[in-house]
């Protein structure tokens, strides 16, 4: 069985984080693992509270999956500080891992910041050139290059910033975008966009980290970046389609879809 390993922040609620990331990994038949960076209280309706780790003890984690296990692809989701960025860039120097796929996780659809505004800087010297996928929302882009990511041709524009930063790939993420949810892969060669209809739904709480994780997955099965992130789309699509409105606020994407309805539980 190919593994994936993620490297990221728990949610307390499960629909985003390292929680939403096993569930995507499970359920594309990839044995996930952890490696846990810090700790949200948060819930459907926002984060009340972060705690970082340690970094001795991520560095701890990255060490104890490495130095027993192999890994097939990486995710990389919330990271909070620049110490933390510095010391998963060093775990994955330390190991030369090949299939990285980075979230760059800013700020939580309910607004609080995951990363601190200062580190945004860390992200792109210490960790981007490290990447074989990068994958920003439009906010995201928008911090990384310096300039407005609202529509295709700014997607455009930023990938090629965003790839000139070191990354191997660029996957600019149009969940907010006006009109279709229109996701751009950029490979160094061809720009290939990814349209789907938007799905009218409030419930979408975790769909980056389900989009991301679901690339990696397909990554460590041995996928092409093409298929990975095209199979990765079609996951997340079926995942909102069958989001549910769990909690007062904003509910999660559904990783066992058709497991669930088989079952009759939705
Ligand atoms: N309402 C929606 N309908 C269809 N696809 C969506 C919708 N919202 C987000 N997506 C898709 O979910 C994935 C995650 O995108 P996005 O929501 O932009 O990420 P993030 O959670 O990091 O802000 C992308 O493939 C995007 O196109
Ligand atoms: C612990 C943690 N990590 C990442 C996120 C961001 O999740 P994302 O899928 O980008 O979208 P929202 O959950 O913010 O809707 C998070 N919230 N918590």
């Amino acid at each position: 069985m190919k593994t994936a390993l993620t490297i990221a922040g728990s949610d307390s609620s499960g629909g985003a984080g390292i929680q939403a990331d096993l569930k995507t990994f499970s359920a594309l038949g990839v044995f996930g693992m952890s490696v846990i960076t810090a700790i949200t209280a948060q819930n459907t309706c926002g984060v009340t509270a972060i705690r970082e780790m340690d970094t001795d003890i991520i560095k701890a984690q990255i060490h104890a999956v490495y130095d027993d296990i192999e890994v097939n692809a990486v995710k990389i989701g919330m990271l909070s500080s620049s110490a933390i960025i510095k010391e998963v860039a060093a775990g994955i120097e330390a190991y030369t891992i090949p299939k990285v796929v980075l979230d760059t996780v800013m700020i939580s659809k309910s607004g609080s910041y995951l990363l601190q505004k200062n580190a945004v800087q860390t992200l792109i010297t210490d960790l981007i050139p490290k990447a074989f996928v990068v994958t920003p929302n439009l906010h995201e882009a928008t911090a990384l290059v310096g300039f407005e990511v609202v529509d295709q041709p700014t997607m455009q524009k930023a990938a090629k910033v965003i790839k000139d930063m070191g990354a191997e790939c660029v996957v600019i993420k149009g969940g907010h975008l006006e009109g279709d949810a229109c996701d751009l892969l950029y490979d160094g060669k061809t720009m290939e966009f990814f349209p789907n209809k938007r799905i009218q739904t409030i419930h979408t709480h975790g769909t980056g980290c389900t989009f991301s994780s679901a690339i990696a997955a397909g990554l460590a099965k041995g996928m092409d970046v093409y298929n990975a992130v095209a199979e990765a789309k079609k996951y997340v699509t079926m995942a909102i389609q069958h989001g549910f409105p769990l909690g007062k606020g904003v509910g999660p994407t559904n990783h066992f879809f058709a497991l669930y309805e088989k079952a009759g539980i939705l």
